[in-house]
């Protein structure tokens, strides 16, 4: 997958802006806060519905403006185009897919696929279990067309029992919901696994690349309730619980997995750089693994690389990038030491505008 053009509009310093990227590695430099990174929250928008960044949707709209929006032309490998539009005004998203609105933001999504590595991403390894479920749901929402349905039919049952729970309805009222949602976890939890273990074996290559000093990695999942009990049973025994607390406390929405390496058996032994290394192993296995199973490489952008990482490792990212087929999109405010004499398309990025370099 890539894309041809790109435009934003109001979205936080660019007022009005259009971009033709290219394929292969595109290189966009400029000085601090010239919105580099912007251009890659955009095309991960696109691809997330959300930034990477912290601060909620709506600190993205250009100060002083009401609404912001992004407009992507996609090809895919087998030549079918697509023109992608999201934008948010008032709270809300409006979404067009090739001319017309799709049925949910979700349609828009499927069709646009973006990882991106930036400065946040060790928080994938050393924060909380949300952001690994974000990234694992992204991934198997990519590759298993059975996830969706089931999620959004889980999600519906659990807001339900949630608000029975606080309103301290009768125990009868909850049941039909835990059934509902034991029904379609067993469906989420197999999905999972399925995609957790072919990612594990891309995360072994990458890690093997970039942390060979730690040992070879092991990947471990929870699936959010007890091995070998049933979640109808186990949501029933916890009742006593979750009406207490005011929400389900067990369930695929509690689900997690992490990465341990012999030398490294707890996250904290590792330091912030091999966190950086072991998020950044994540998400080239995420782009490996969509490529394997779809035909068709995500956009990679790698934010910041060079104050990221050292140079060897720097090095060692471009080698497994130039060896795939994917459209990469890297900001620096200079060039990468590793990108240096290799072929890329140059953007200079200054206060809102974006210029091609030759
Ligand atoms: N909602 C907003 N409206 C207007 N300007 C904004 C908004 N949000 C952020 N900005 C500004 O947009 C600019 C773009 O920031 P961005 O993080 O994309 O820059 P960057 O080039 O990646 O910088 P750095 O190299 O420092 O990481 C910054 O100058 C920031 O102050």
């Amino acid at each position: 997958m890539r894309f041809e053009r790109l435009r934003l509009q109001n979205l936080r310093c660019f007022d009005h802006v259009e971009l033709a990227p290219e394929p292969g590695i595109n290189l966009l430099l400029g000085p601090n806060g010239a919105g580099k990174t912007s251009v890659l929250e955009a095309v991960y928008l696109l691809s997330h519905g959300r930034s990477f960044r912290a601060g909620g949707r709506d600190v993205l709209v250009r100060r002083g403006e009401r609404a912001f929006s992004v407009y992507a032309e996609l090809t895919t490998t087998g030549g079918a185009r697509h023109r992608l539009g999201l934008g948010r005004e008032a709270g809300r998203w409006t979404a067009r897919l090739d001319g017309e609105p799709p049925e949910s933001v979700g349609d828009l999504l499927r069709h646009c696929a973006v990882v991106c590595f930036e400065p946040g991403s060790h928080a994938l390894i050393a924060g909380g279990s949300e952001e690994r479920r974000g990234f694992l749901d992204w991934g198997v929402f990519h590759v298993e067309p059975e996830f969706l349905p089931a999620w959004r039919r889980y999600q519906r049952a659990l807001r339900q029992r949630n608000t029975l729970l606080r309103q301290q309805a009768p125990a009868g009222w909850l049941t039909p919901w835990e059934a509902e949602m034991a029904a379609v976890a067993a469906v989420i939890d197999t999905v999972r696994r399925r995609y957790l273990q072919a990612l594990s074996i891309w995360i072994g290559r990458t890690a093997e690349a970039f942390l060979a000093e730690l040992g070879p990695v092991r990947l471990s999942y929870r699936r959010g309730w007890p091995e070998g009990a049933a979640l109808l049973e186990h949501l029933a025994e916890r009742r006593g619980q979750d009406y207490a607390r005011g929400h389900s406390t067990a369930g695929p929405h509690r689900a997690d997995w992490a990465l341990a390496f012999p030398e490294a058996p707890a996250r904290e032994h590792l330091s912030r750089g091999q966190e950086k290394l072991c998020a950044l192993a994540c998400v080239l296995a995420q782009a490996e693994l969509h490529a394997e199973r779809r035909g068709e490489w995500p956009m990679i952008g790698l934010d910041d690389l060079a104050s990221e990482l050292d140079q060897t490792h720097q090095r060692r990212v471009v080698e497994r990038l130039t060896a795939g087929a994917a459209q990469v999109l890297v900001t620096g405010t200079e060039l990468p030491p590793a990108l240096a004499g290799l072929e890329a398309a140059l953007f200079h990025v200054e206060q809102g505008r974006i210029e091609r370099r030759r």
